[in-house]
């Protein structure tokens, strides 16, 4: 098994400032200054562990290149670009306050972009079997006229958009594992029948009003977005039997040529963002079942995109659970500690209560 691997030391160059997690510091509203919850550790800590446990010599390393401005009008409005170009050399904001960026922060943009864009095409060229996008800043909250939640461009739009420009790849699914709803991917694909926008979040946390299992596409799009908030305290057992129950008939159904995973560890059981209850060893399992079900739809063709995640000691075990999946470990990487004893990690009734009402949405795939 052959496993693309993208990193760059800029993407922990994205300077998020000290916006004391989430609003800017300022004294007269008693903010002091604190790192922004989308930095650099998290990330740089899951690279350094698979330089750590040497995981990282079994990938293939791919270096991103920068997305062009025509790749990113695949997706984004030239208002968008527009904003994100002239805030580049001061920095500035991806539109939604919330969006923090340094100077050069479009420049980072592009290479996660970029970087996403040539893991699809390293994957559908047949360089590797499946790939790992470990970019920053993340995507799946961009919209096409604005950044939102962290995300400046949206990283797994823009490289679908471009690599069915130039490869042969009809029907993609998302499948978005982000403790927050992929509201991004699902804009831009709403009438897109060829991209099946799925997405497993935390019930009505980000975007507000957002992810509601009522919102299913439109025209020919109609079914091919599928949500499944689920509630707050969901765990592994929550978590497995949505992807038994959900991700894999839909998948069964949609019959892919390529299944990207927008891969956001928040939902694990130490997230300061999240509130949900994953483990390393929930991670592993979800990855097994998409894997097994890529293998039997299409050819094992999976690309993983790194989307959010804060928790800095424990994410890295998490995501490389995951990529030790990608990359066919059979002796798994002993994480140091973990929470599957955490009480009702089992399927709780209120969730599989969540899991029934998106099952019943299947048949229109
Ligand atoms: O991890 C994220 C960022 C979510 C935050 C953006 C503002 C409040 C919640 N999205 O996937
Ligand atoms: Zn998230």
């Amino acid at each position: 098994m052959t496993t693309g691997y993208v990193y760059h030391e800029l993407y922990g160059w994205h300077d998020t400032g000290t916006h004391a997690s989430l609003a800017p510091a300022d004294p007269r509203r008693g903010i002091q200054p604190f790192h922004h919850l989308e930095n650099p550790e998290a990330k740089r800590r899951v690279h350094e562990l698979l330089v750590v446990t040497g995981l990282i010599d079994r990938l293939t390393r791919l270096t991103p290149r920068p997305a062009t401005d025509e790749e990113i009008l695949l997706v984004h409005t030239p208002g968008h670009l527009a904003r994100l170009t002239k805030a580049n050399d001061t920095g500035g904001d991806g539109g939604d306050g919330s969006t923090p960026f340094g100077r050069g922060g479009l420049d980072i943009a592009r290479l996660a972009a970029g970087g996403a864009i040539r893991a699809a095409e390293a994957v559908l060229e047949g360089k590797v079997d499946n790939a790992y996008a470990l970019v920053r800043p993340p995507g799946h909250h961009a919209v096409p006229d604005s950044g939102m939640g962290f995300c400046m461009l949206a990283n797994i739009a823009i490289a679908l958009r471009a690599v069915r420009r130039t490869h042969n790849v009809a029907r993609v699914a998302v499948v978005d594992i982000d403790v927050h709803h992929g509201n991004g991917t699902q804009t831009v694909f709403w009438e897109d029948p060829n991209v099946l926008a799925l997405s497993l979040h935390q019930d009505r946390f980000f975007p507000p009003n957002s992810g509601f299992v009522t919102e299913r596409g439109a025209g020919a799009g109609f079914g091919y977005t599928l949500n499944l908030p689920l509630p707050p305290g969901t765990g592994t057992g929550g978590y497995l039997e949505a992807t038994r129950r959900v991700v894999l008939p839909a998948l069964r159904r949609f019959k892919p040529d390529l299944i990207v995973v927008a891969a956001g560890f928040d939902a694990n059981a130490l997230d300061p963002l999240g509130r949900m209850m994953l483990t390393p060893r929930a991670y592993r399992e979800m990855a097994r079942m998409v894997l097994d079900a890529a293998a039997d739809l299409c050819d094992g063709r999976v690309l993983c995109v790194h989307e959010g995640g804060y928790a800095a000691a424990y994410v890295p075990f998490c995501a490389n659970a995951v990529i030790e999946v990608l990359a066919g470990v059979t002796e798994p990487f002993r994480e140091p500690f973990s929470f599957d004893n955490m009480g009702q990690q089992e399927l709780q009734p209120h969730q599989d209560a969540a899991i029934k009402a998106t099952e019943a949405l299947l048949g229109d795939i």
